[in-house]
């Protein structure tokens, strides 16, 4: 129940930490910084020192030092005896920074974060470390494969914040814990319910939620973990969309703040969860709501291979009343339906596989046949209402790729200016068809993970040389043979046939129009185009992406 005079938990360890300066000082230090050696922050590092600038991870206030390095990775606790379980570390390649210097730390776009005075050096052992957050020293698990690029020193000291990086989008979600718990003090709360989470929210899960933090009488955190998307998963944008929409349509206001949280998640299993309760507590909440799926989150989220249930509710009564936040975990009640208006968002992101981009790529000699098929696919595309664009290695080379020639480095320049284009046309749903000899195994592979594997048709226009050679419609290969030009691909120039590609097309006993049927058919079958040209079947349902499930 709100109060008239309410008390929300203290941050950990007692005090809120704020590293920014004052803007009194914040002229003057942005002066000095541009004058020191600069380290540049990653992505993640970046989103470290947000949360330790705002106090997110109090009571830290610097990147780890040495002693509480060690300590943390071997007993979860600082030196002065709080638990902590993850080391929040400044790793650098660099071997010439040393101990005493001042630098500058920036983000990946160059821009001024803090000033750091660097009192400690140390060494990391990146396995050890692996083995003993995450459990494991295995690649496949995405984090250890991350840390394994990680530098092997590590620094601390002193930070005086600068500039926090600028949310330009959801501006107004992203919070600090200070003004969290300033809202719940002003909505007249004394206790708090975090619900952390970068997943979808399903009715059903959203409905569980609303009636466990209906049982506490506490108000409701919601906080979407704001971090960079993996391979596979929703992208981070439709999620926000999505929390946004929820928290404003579904979710009483007055009991509700939603907050976008900059975490670097670590996939550290219960030490991670362990980890977000503190964060939660700096956030003003006294209890934190987890499914129960969320504890076991490694190498494979659906399995159950770190720790049972039970063994995680042992775990946690026993330290997160140390922590002083009692965590509710719940079983994910089944997927069920979505909220239509959740459902539209993410149909608009991720359309069905019909209204999904995808790239045609013909390759082949010189006259086998690439561009007069690809123009007829090209047509019968139009017929299906598809926005297509015909990318063809003739005309391209006359404008985007003007000046190259024909060396193995040209080529590839080439065949990766297209397949660069082909995969932003892609990446917005549109088709592209393109038709470039590209000669080079490894550079048609390369277009291939640039546009997306599942996106990318290889088609192999397959015409003997000799057919070629007798079209020969610029008359290259007479020349060629004449000695007049050097490097035709198929006289002395290599081309290197496909090893699997999606479609294979004979030109001596199919005509142009018969090949480009087949290319219609393979999308047909593929689901890239529906059986019609006019039947459009765009049902929620249809929507396309593994991690989601709709019912209607
Ligand atoms: N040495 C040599 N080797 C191959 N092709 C040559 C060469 N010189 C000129 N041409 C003409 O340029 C067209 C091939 O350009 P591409 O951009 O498709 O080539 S590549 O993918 O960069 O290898 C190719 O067009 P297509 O016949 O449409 O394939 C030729 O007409
Ligand atoms: N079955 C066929 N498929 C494609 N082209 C054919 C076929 N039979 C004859 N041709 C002729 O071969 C030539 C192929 O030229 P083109 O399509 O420019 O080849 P590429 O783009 O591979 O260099 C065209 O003149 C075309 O009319």
């Amino acid at each position: 129940m709100a109060n008239c005079n309410p008390r929300l938990i203290p941050p950990y360890g007692g005090n809120l930490v704020n590293l920014l300066v004052s803007k009194e000082e914040h002229a003057q230090l942005l002066e000095r910084a541009k004058n020191l050696p600069s380290l540049r922050l990653t992505p993640r590092l970046l989103c470290d020192i947000e949360l330790l600038a705002t106090g997110a991870f109090s009571p830290l206030d610097r990147f780890i030092g040495e002693s509480d390095y060690t300590r943390v990775l071997e007993e979860m606790r600082l030196t002065n005896g709080l638990l902590f379980p993850l080391p929040v570390a400044l790793s650098v390649k660099e071997n010439d920074i040393s101990t005493g210097d001042e630098i500058a730390l920036r983000s990946p776009k160059n821009e001024i974060v803090a000033i750091m005075k660097v009192e400690e050096k140390f060494e990391r052992d990146i396995s050890r470390e692996a083995a003993l957050i995450c459990g494991t020293t295995d690649p496949r698990h995405p984090v250890v494969a991350e840390m394994l690029s990680w530098g092997r020193f590590c620094l601390s000291g002193p930070l005086r914040v600068l500039n926090t990086p600028r949310h330009y989008n959801f501006t107004e979600f992203y919070r600090t814990p200070a003004e969290v718990r300033e809202w719940l003090k002003s909505a007249g709360y004394s206790r708090a319910v975090a619900f952390q989470t970068r997943g979808l929210i399903y009715q059903t899960e959203e409905e569980t939620i609303k009636k466990m933090v209906k049982e506490t009488g506490g108000a409701l955190v919601l906080q979407g973990v704001a971090d960079p998307t993996r391979p596979g998963e929703i992208d981070i944008f439709t999620r926000l969309r999505t929390y946004k929409l929820l928290a404003e349509k579904y979710y009483d206001r007055k009991r509700t703040i939603l907050n976008f949280l900059p975490l670097a998640t670590r996939l550290a299993r219960v030490r991670e969860i362990l980890w977000y309760a503190i964060i939660q507590r700096n956030y003003g909440c006294d209890h934190l709501l987890l499914a129960d799926a969320a504890c076991i989150n490694g190498l494979d989220t659906e399995s159950e291979r770190f720790f049972a249930p039970v063994e995680i509710e042992e775990f946690f009564t026993e330290h997160s009343n140390e922590i002083g936040v009692k965590v509710l975990l719940y079983k994910r009640p089944p997927r069920g339906a979505m909220r239509p208006e959740v459902a539209a968002i993410i149909a608009n992101a991720y359309p069905p596989r019909h209204q999904q981009g995808f790239c045609l790529w013909f390759t082949g000699l010189p006259c086998a046949g690439k561009s007069t098929i690809a123009e007829i696919v090209t047509l019968m595309l139009q017929e299906y209402g598809r926005k297509v664009t015909f990318l063809d290695g003739d005309v391209v080379r006359t404008h985007l790729s003007k000046g190259l020639g024909f060396t193995k480095e040209d080529r590839d320049t080439n065949v990766l200016r297209i397949g660069f284009v082909a995969s932003e046309i892609v990446r917005h749903n549109g088709v592209v068809v393109c038709a470039a000899v590209s000669p080079y195994r490894a550079a048609r592979n390369q277009v291939r993970n640039m546009v997306g594997k599942d996106r990318f048709v290889e088609i192999f226009v397959d015409t003997p040389l000799d057919v070629c050679e007798k079209r020969d419609t610029k008359g290259l290969y007479a020349r060629a043979r004449m000695g007049k030009i050097r490097g035709l691909t198929g006289i002395d120039d290599p081309y290197e046939v496909p090893v699997a590609p999606e479609i294979i097309l004979k030109t001596t006993d199919c005509s142009p129009e018969e090949n480009a049927r087949k290319v219609i058919l393979y999308l047909i079958e593929k689901k890239f185009l529906p059986e019609k040209p006019d039947k459009q079947t765009s049902k929620a349902a249809a929507v396309y992406h593994p991690a989601i499930t709709i019912k209607n």
